[in-house]
């Protein structure tokens, strides 16, 4: 019974959380696409290599403060930028096609 229990109580948890993370996610790629936006009409690079970078060393400072293993917290913060970079590809060519018809 305890187990059952304890169980519930921490996967009630659980469920905050994750629905904590796909609220944050979806507010990030809200201001992601915007950034996309803003990129392909001042003709600027989809990647920025440099941000990434400072991006990745904070975000390891922040997980090894918080005892969360930085090496995930890398993979994951590379994961989400692919897709953005993805995302930001794909509005670059729309805009230009737009542009040219
Ligand atoms: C959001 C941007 O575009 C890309 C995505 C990034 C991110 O998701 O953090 C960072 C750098 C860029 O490669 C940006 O340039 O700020």
């Amino acid at each position: 019974m305890f187990v059952r229990k304890e169980l519930q109580r921490l996967r009630d948890s659980i469920d905050n959380l994750d629905a904590a993370l796909v609220h944050l996610l979806a507010e990030r790629f809200k201001c992601t696409q915007e950034v996309g936006r803003l990129k392909a009409e001042y003709q600027l690079p989809p990647a920025d290599p440099a941000r990434e970078a400072a991006q990745i060393r904070r975000l390891r400072a922040l997980a090894e403060e918080s005892k969360l293993d930085p090496v995930f917290a890398e993979r994951f913060l590379n994961f989400i930028i692919a897709e953005v970079v993805r995302h930001h590809e794909l509005i670059a060519s729309n805009h230009a096609a737009a542009k040219r018809d």
